[in-house]
């Protein structure tokens, strides 16, 4: 590579070497790539041609009821431009014509201050930056990746193709063997060339349940099949053969809704105060924060994303979620939480995703307490999304327990260059370490999905294909949150969302950096998403310094600059966030344990 890190003085050149000198291995690690499950897209809103301009979107199936769109507080799409005090005459006269529809979210493209004033010492600074972007041509915000559904045209609708429940539940099984056996899967193991903790086999003839669960976190439960009635869940497990793949009419008797329940550990859904009351008392729950498809509450020392789904109304302008894609979420997560576990592993780990202590399945409407909470975040921010109040009591919701991750870039104010760089070295050695774990590549880290909080730390360790390192943080604590468009290899399923299905989120606008990166990320993966580029890593390393270059402030002197771009132009010639991470940018970071 090119300025590959130079021997350190002063005896420190041992482990650093070491380092260049794993990476320097041939890659013996392509894994056999087995079954390709694709996370489904629902593609409902707009068509293509509708989306060249926001102006023409329609609401997602205007033929369905929606308290949404009766609420009709804001458009949505202009609440960056108006909470970040860009001005855009395009849209503005625009605005009074369509008072009454709420437009589908532009989920975070580029994301939005959720709430916060934006009040820090950038904001002249950014200003002047979206006006240099405003004078591109404004389509739209960068587009939703998100456009879940189905394609309406009219009156008729016409649904994906979703995977075979099969699948699903294999993948649920899988996690919960990567969730409770503690290691990499045996795929993993060849992957990594390290000795990792040996597996029983998922796949035997018939299914065996023994091989799926612990004995202390995983017990039989009775389920409520929604369609179907109560059915114990080992008995519905039973009637699976996974072995056997054909399709068969018995495999679709487990819906998705079921196996959410089972990889949340739960016969049936609860009740919000139930969960809520294990983290902290009612009136504490302070709402923090909020997204498209989440609300997010700080619950004692832990953040409670509610995310509302099945539902067959929008909320906040979007068709809600499917069990199916909230149960491809929850394994994700559940197979990036193996990585913060140093003890067990000792060939990739890292804490920089953020953890998910928890998942849990509510049903109801929403409680008094998070009513009072988010109203209390409402009046003082001014919420974008619905007032949960009329969300009906059969309403179901996915409430993520997640490690409390701080405030995200664009709202944290960056004090110097260290924190700058601090930022970027953890960012990408925890790229790394997910890359050569699982082949990870997130596909979404945008500044509204790194995490930062000030933990009076001085270092941070990872384990990257078996080497402890240690980067100095300047106090900063990083971590990276939404794997929705993440691709990710769990040695048994490669998980990712096909993006070909969605045109709308390479249609940003021309000369905003994030908009930029999807479209770089095309021309990487020549929009084939099943497969491994952890290029695109790089992209949004690349798409971070120019954050970090353009819309940040922080003190730093024209030599950090100039090491800033230099960075960048170097890491147009790295292909993972593996190679980046020996960039001697970061030699100096680099700690000698
Ligand atoms: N673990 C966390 N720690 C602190 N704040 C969090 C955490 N998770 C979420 N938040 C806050 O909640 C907001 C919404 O969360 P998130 O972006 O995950 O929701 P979403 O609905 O997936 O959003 P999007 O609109 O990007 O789809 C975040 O911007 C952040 O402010």
């Amino acid at each position: 590579m090119d300025g590959k890190a130079k021997v350190r003085s002063g005896g420190e050149v041992d482990l650093w070497s070491e380092i260049i000198g794993a990476s320097d291995q041939p890659s013996t690690n392509a894994p056999l790539i087995q079954p390709v499950y694709q996370r489904r897209r629902r593609t409902s809103h707009p068509t293509p041609s509708d989306s060249d301009h926001p102006l023409l979107l329609q609401p997602t199936n205007s033929n369905r009821l929606s308290f949404a769109a009766a609420n009709n507080k804001r458009v949505s799409w202009n609440r960056s431009l108006s909470i970040r005090g860009r001005i855009s005459i395009a849209v503005a006269p625009c605005l009074a014509n369509q008072p009454q529809q709420k437009q589908p979210r532009r989920r975070g493209k580029p994301p939005v201050p959720k709430g916060k004033a934006a009040e820090h010492s950038s904001l002249d600074k950014e200003r002047a930056y979206f006006q240099e972007v405003d004078a591109f041509e404004l389509l739209e915000e960068s587009p939703s990746p998100k456009h879940f559904g189905t394609w309406a045209t009219g009156n008729q609708t016409v649904t994906d193709p979703i995977p075979h429940v099969s699948s699903r539940l294999e993948k649920w099984l899988f996690s919960k063997k990567i969730n409770f056996s503690c290691g990499p899967s045996t795929t993993l193991s060849k992957i990594l060339e390290t000795p990792a903790a040996p597996m029983d086999p998922i796949y035997t003839s018939g299914l065996d349940l023994s091989s799926v669960k612990t004995p202390e976190k995983f017990s039989p439960v009775s389920v409520i099949d929604a369609d179907q009635g109560c059915e114990d869940i080992d008995a519905a497990i039973k009637k699976l053969s996974l072995a056997s793949k054909s399709t068969s009419s018995h495999l679709d008797r487990i819906d998705p809704f079921t196996a959410l329940l089972g990889i949340c550990e739960q016969p049936e859904p609860m009740k919000f105060l139930d969960l809520f009351s294990k983290y902290c008392a009612p009136e504490s729950i302070a709402k923090i924060g909020e997204g498209t498809y989440g609300e997010a509450f700080r619950a004692g020392n832990t953040v409670c994303k509610i995310v509302p789904f099945d539902g067959d109304f929008p909320v906040n302008g979007e068709l809600q979620k499917k069990s199916e894609e909230l149960l491809e979420e929850a394994v994700l997560s559940q197979v990036l939480n193996s990585l913060q576990e140093f003890e067990k592993n000792d060939s990739n780990a890292c804490t920089t995703f953020i953890e998910t202590i928890d998942l849990k399945v509510c049903q109801g409407s929403y409680d008094a307490a998070l009513i009072r909470a988010w109203e209390k975040w409402d009046e003082k921010n001014g919420s974008e999304n619905d007032h949960p109040k009329e969300f009906p009591e059969k309403q179901r919701y996915l409430v993520f327990v997640l490690q409390h991750g701080g405030k995200d870039l664009e709202s944290f104010v960056l004090e110097n260059f260290d924190e700058a760089r601090s930022l970027l070295v953890q960012v990408t050695a925890a790229l790394a370490v997910a890359e050569a774990a699982y082949e990870f590549e997130h596909r979404d880290l945008h500044w509204g999905n790194i995490l930062l909080s000030r933990n009076g730390s001085v270092t941070v360790k990872f384990i990257l294909e078996g080497k402890q390192i240690s980067f100095r943080t300047y106090g900063l604590s990083v971590s990276i949150i939404d794997f929705t468009l993440s691709r990710i290899n769990t040695g048994e399923n490669i998980l990712f969302l096909d993006l070909s299905q969605d045109p709308y989120l390479f249609k940003g606008p021309k000369g905003d950096k994030q908009s930029e990166t999807y479209r770089k990320m095309k021309e990487v993966t020549e929009d084939h998403w099943e497969g491994s580029f952890p290029r695109t890593n790089v992209l949004w390393l690349v798409y971070l310094v120019d954050i970090l270059l353009l819309k940040k402030t922080y003190v730093r002197c024209s030599k950090n600059e100039r090491d800033m771009r230099s960075l960048k132009k170097r890491l147009d010639k790295y292909d993972s966030a593996k190679e980046a991470i020996l960039d001697p940018f970061f030699e100096d970071l680099f700690v000698n344990n």
